[in-house]
C-alpha cells in the first residue's frame, strides 16, 4: 500500500545550504525512496522571489516523491502538521568570526520558531537545527517549545564527523564509510572534541582500532583535532562562503539515521539534551555518541572509556556551552 505523504520544512530554503537540501530530501535520500513528501518551504519576505525560483526548480526536477511544494513566509503555515523539520534560516558567519558571534542575531529566531513548533507542528516532529550557533540555537528552540519532548531537538555535528570519518579514511587510503565510531563531544564549534580513540576501520574486510592502523598518537591528538575544529573556518576562508553542500550531506545523514535508525554495532553524533551524561553539564544541548532504534528514539552510548586527555576537552566545551545558554538567555528575555 501506498505511503501516506509526510510534511517536512525546511527553512532558509532560499539559501545556500537549502538549495542542496531540497534536492535530496525531495529525491528520498532522507525519508526514504518509497516515502511521498509535501515540501513546507520557510524564508523571509525579502526571499520570496529567490524562493519562487527554487520552487521552479524543485518542481523541473520531476520527483516523483514530491506531492506540494508550499513556498511561506508566514510561521503559522510553515510549521502546520510537519512532521520533520531541518531548521536552517539564520546568518552565516563571515571570515574571522566564531560562530557564537551570530548568536545575538540568530537566537531570537529560534525563539519564534520554537513557539511556532509548539503551537502548529506534531508533537512527534523530529526537529534537526542547522542554523549557528547550532547547539544553543536547538536549546532555545526547544525551551519555548515545552509541549514538545525535549527528545525531539537535535543539534548538527554530523558534519563535523564526516570531517573526522574523512580524514582519518584518507590517511588510511580506504572508502569514508570503512571508518565508523568516531566522536564528536560537546559544541559545534572550535572546542569541539573530535574523538578517535573508539574509531574502528574495516581494512579488506578486518575490522580493526583506528588508533592501531594509523600508529601516530600525536597527529590523532593534535592534528586531527584541530584540522576538525577549524575546518568551517577554512572552508570560509578558501570560499567566501560557509560549507554548504557538505552541510546538507550531514543534515541528510542526521535525519535519515533519526528517522531509520543506526546500523547494529555503530553509533552517530548528535547534539542532543544532556542528562549529564559522562559528567558534563546537564541541560544543554551537547554532541554525544548515539544509536537509535527503529522506534526514532535516540540513546547516548554508555561505558566509553574517558581518559584525561578527553576529560579535559569534554569539559572545556561543556563549559563554553553553559556559557552560551546564558548568553542565549539573556538575548531571549529583551
Ligand atoms: N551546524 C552546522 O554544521 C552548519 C551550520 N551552518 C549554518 O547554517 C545557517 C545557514 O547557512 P546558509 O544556508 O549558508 O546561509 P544563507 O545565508 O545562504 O541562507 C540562510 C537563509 O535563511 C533565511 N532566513 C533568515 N532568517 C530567517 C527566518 N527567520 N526564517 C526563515 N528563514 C530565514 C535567509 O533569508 C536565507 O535565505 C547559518 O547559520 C550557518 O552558519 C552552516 C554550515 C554547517
Ligand atoms: O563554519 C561555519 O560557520 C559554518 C559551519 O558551521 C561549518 O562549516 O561547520
Amino acid at each position: 500500500m501506498a505511503k501516506e505523504p509526510i510534511r517536512v520544512l525546511v527553512t532558509g530554503a532560499a539559501g545556500q545550504i537549502a538549495y542542496s537540501l531540497l534536492f535530496s530530501v525531495a529525491k528520498g535520500d532522507v525519508f526514504g525512496p518509497d516515502q511521498p513528501v509535501i515540501l513546507h518551504l520557510l524564508d523571509i519576505p525579502p526571499m520570496m522571489g529567490v524562493l519562487e525560483g527554487v520552487v521552479m526548480e524543485l518542481m523541473d526536477c520531476a520527483f516523483s516523491l514530491v506531492r506540494e511544494i508550499i513556498p511561506t513566509c508566514d510561521e503559522q503555515q510553515a510549521f502546520n502538521d510537519i512532521e520533520a523539520a531541518f531548521l536552517v534560516g539564520a546568518m552565516p558567519r563571515k571570515e574571522g568570526m566564531e560562530r557564537k558571534d551570530l548568536l545575538a542575531a540568530n537566537v531570537k529566531i529560534f525563539k519564534s520558531q520554537g513557539k511556532a513548533l509548539d503551537q502548529f507542528a506534531k508533537k512527534t516532529v523530529k526537529v534537526l537545527v542547522v542554523g549557528n550557533p547550532a547547539n544553543t540555537n536547538a536549546f532555545i528552540c526547544s525551551k519555548y517549545a515545552p509541549s514538545i519532548p525535549k527528545e525531539n531537538f537535535s543539534a548538527m555535528t554530523r558534519l563535523d564527523q564526516n570531517r573526522a570519518q574523512s580524514q582519518i579514511a584518507f590517511r588510511l587510503n580506504v572508502p569514508a564509510n570503512n571508518v565508523t565510531n568516531v566522536i564528536i563531544w560537546g559544541n559545534h564549534s572550535s572546542t569541539q572534541f573530535p574523538d578517535a580513540s573508539h574509531a574502528l576501520v574495516n581494512v579488506n574486510g578486518t575490522i580493526k582500532k583506528v588508533g592501531d592502523c594509523l600508529n601516530d598518537d600525536a597527529y590523532l591528538k593534535g592534528e586531527f583535532i584541530t584540522t576538525v575544529q577549524k575546518r568551517g573556518a577554512a572552508v570560509i576562508a578558501a570560499r567566501k562562503l560557509s560549507s554548504a553542500m557538505s552541510a546538507a550531506k550531514a543534515a541528510c545523514d542526521h535525519m535519515r539515521d533519526w528517522w531509520n535508525g543506526t546500523t547494529e554495532g555503530q553509533f552517530v553524533s548528535m547534539a542532543v539534551y544532556s542528562d549529564g551524561s559522562y559528567n558534563v553539564p546537564a541541560d544543554v544541548m551537547y554532541s554525544f555518541p548515539v544509536q537509535i532504534g527503529a522506534d526514532r528514539q535516540w540513546k547516548i552510548v554508555q561505558g566509553l572509556e574517558i581518559n584525561d586527555f578527553a576529560r579535559q576537552k569534554m569539559d572545556l566545551t561543556g563549559q563554553e556551552l553553559k556559557q552560551e545558554k546564558e548568553d542565549a538567555l539573556s538575548v531571549c528575555q529583551d
